[in-house]
């Protein structure tokens, strides 16, 4: 059974900041919040987590492997070098869709995004080392089916984009809502799924619905791990496996 540690990481009081004291420079906002993600990504995939940049203001990432002591290093050194700071939620549960739901209210319950007063929240619980299992995160790494041959080559790098986001709006939908699971595009045509305890008939049904649904074929590789970058790493070996025998769903 899995045991998905989830942290939500919120931007304390990003909106009024960006246009303070008047709206500053698009790209000098991009460029801050990619290398805070990149930030964040590098620290959380050094204990074996991964993030997903979601919309950037609240990013999402499995923590399985960290302590609340490690989130409060990460929060103190983004303190220390950028001009915002963060507020983060953890839980843990059998529902990665529950577990952020948790993580989310303990932020949400110390104020508003937009409270100029609510900075720096740490609050919530973490799979303890001793109690955590090669079972605790099951990853799925969906990709579309030859994406280079049917659009990469094919359209413009903007009608495939849209290609590509209609199979993952179509999929993260679904997997929320049919099979609790939490979805991240993460480049190419590439989507990472943090799910329950899922079975093969589960995937087999999601990849059909897509595919009904916008005409987007889909393989997944899933795996399972202790942390994020175990199950994950399994998910990506099981995938080069439907590549090598051109199956669609395939589980280490
Ligand atoms: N984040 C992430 N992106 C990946 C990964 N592998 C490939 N990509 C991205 O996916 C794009 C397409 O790569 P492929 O999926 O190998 O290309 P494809 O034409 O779909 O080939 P098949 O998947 O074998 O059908 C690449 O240009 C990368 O941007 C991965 O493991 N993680």
């Amino acid at each position: 059974m899995t045991n998905t540690q989830v942290t939500l990481i919120q931007i304390d009081n990003y909106g009024p900041w960006t246009v303070t004291p008047e709206p500053r420079r698009e790209a000098d906002l991009q460029t801050m919040q990619s290398r805070l993600y990149a930030d964040i990504s590098q620290f959380v995939g050094n204990h074996g987590g991964y993030t997903f940049f979601t919309r950037f203001d609240n990013m999402i990432a499995v923590t399985n492997g960290l302590s609340l002591e490690d989130h409060a290093v990460l929060q103190e050194s983004v303190g220390n070098r950028y001009p915002v700071t963060l507020s983060l939620g953890v839980a843990t549960g059998t529902s990665p869709v529950q577990a952020l739901a948790d993580a989310t209210e303990l932020v949400q319950d110390a104020g508003s995004a937009q409270d100029k007063h609510r900075r720096e929240i740490l609050d919530g619980r973490v799979v303890e080392a001793e109690h955590g299992t090669t079972e605790d995160v099951q990853i799925a790494h969906f990709d579309v089916i030859d994406a280079t041959g049917n659009y990469t080559d094919e359209l413009n790098a903007f009608d495939t984009f849209i290609e590509i986001e209609q199979g993952y709006a179509e999929l993260m939908r679904h997997m929320r809502y049919a099979h609790d699971s939490l979805s991240f595009f993460v480049g190419g045509d590439n989507i990472i799924v943090v799910c329950p305890n899922l079975e093969e008939p589960d995937y087999r049904e999601a990849i059909a619905h897509v595919e009904d649904a916008v005409d987007v074929e889909l393989q997944v590789g899933v795996g399972r791990g202790a942390n994020a970058h175990d199950a994950g790493m399994g998910a990506k070996h099981a995938l080069e496996t439907c590549r090598a025998d051109g199956t669609r769903v395939e589980l280490e």
